[in-house]
């Protein structure tokens, strides 16, 4: 396995080698409008005044609901730890690749796997990006290099969760459920937590290749953050819309795949994708929130409409769902497709 780093670090690549051709044709429409995915201020859920904190989950509901992808500000991570975090992620893929080798993982659940594309042995056209995936809960595990990482690992994903857990409670209540519905129901106290630390290096020719193609996350939701490039776009009413320049300190937050099992399909998980650019370095670090690996998620009754449709999707176990998607193409949502009744 090459990484793309030292690949583009080489300097040879003066243009995207074929093995990274990636045909972007079938949906290439960006939105010429200006759209902006909504903001939402998270401390109103906690320190706001009773209609505040009603408006606050009014807010959250809307947004899932129309958008599935929104920002928060006021969420409590300090920005020094947002920093100290990229900065860390910067040094480990500056690792050299013997150092950084110890990590590659082998299988699907190795707690710590270091890689590059998504699945070399499957993918057909490789993405212009190397990951570091890191289980940070139930059982914490980080890399012990660089010196420091492991720590700042650790704070991070700590006060990252308790972040989570606020927007499931807020989200639990803006789909008419109990606070913490959402979080008995699918056991998300001892939920998993899987960090995904994408980095993609400057390409020569961004239009040709993908940083990550069209796809949705597995969890329940998924907290994005990036240093102070751009990339992502988000489908929304059938066009891409490119997330452009958020608000300082803020989190993307987006719906994943357990979420619209569990909501029936009320809250859907979003297609994106990371595009890349030619002139920096361009990190983003996702955490993807879910229930225990060995829980069965299906729709909540509460949200199963009996009488209309009934539950739109099969119960299928957290893990089975991890296997389904890293065995097949990461292409848009074809792995919900396949709980989809
Ligand atoms: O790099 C980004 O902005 C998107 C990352 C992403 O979608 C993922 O890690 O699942
Ligand atoms: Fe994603």
């Amino acid at each position: 396995m090459f990484s793309i780093k030292s690949q583009v670090e080489s300097g040879c690549l003066t243009s995207v080698p074929p093995k990274y051709v990636f045909d972007k044709s079938s949906s290439n429409c960006i939105s010429s409008e200006a759209e902006t995915i909504p903001t939402i201020d998270v401390s109103l859920l906690t320190f706001g005044t009773p209609d505040q904190r009603s408006k606050v989950i009014q807010d959250i509901g809307n947004a899932c609901r129309d958008w599935g992808f929104f920002m928060i500000i006021n969420h409590g991570v300090p920005e020094t730890l947002r920093d100290e975090m990229l900065k860390g992620c910067q040094n480990f893929f500056n690792l050299t690749e013997e150092e950084k080798k110890e990590f590659s993982g082998k299988q699907l659940f190795d707690p710590i796997s270091y890689g590059t594309s998504f699945n070399t042995n499957i993918d057909t056209s490789f993405f212009w990006r190397d990951y570091l995936k890191v289980w940070v809960h139930p059982n914490f595990r980080a890399p012990h290099k660089p010196a420091g990482f492991s720590e700042t690992v650790r704070e991070y994903s700590k006060r990252s969760r308790e972040v989570a857990s606020e927007l499931v409670r807020g989200i639990s209540e803006s789909l008419g459920l109990e606070e913490r519905y959402i979080e008995k129901t699918y056991d998300l106290e001892v939920g998993s937590q899987l960090l995904v630390v994408n980095m993609y290096p400057p390409c020569p020719e961004p239009e040709v290749a993908i940083g990550l193609p069209p796809h949705t996350d597995h969890g329940i939701l998924t907290l994005l953050m990036q240093n102070e490039l751009s990339g992502l776009q988000v489908m929304h009413n059938g066009k891409w819309v490119p997330v452009n320049d958020p608000p300082p300190n803020s989190f993307l937050v987006n719906m994943g795949d357990h979420m619209e099992i569990l909501t029936n399909g009320k809250y859907k998980s979003v297609v994106h994708r990371a595009v890349v650019n030619n002139k920096e370095t361009r990190i983003s670090l996702g955490t993807a929130y879910g229930p225990p690996l060995d829980t069965v998620v299906s729709p909540a009754p509460e949200l199963v409409d009996c009488e209309s449709y009934g539950s739109a999707y099969r119960g299928i176990k957290y893990r089975d769902y991890l296997v389904l998607q890293k065995a097949n193409h990461l292409d848009s949502k074809s792995c919900l497709d396949r709980v989809r009744i």
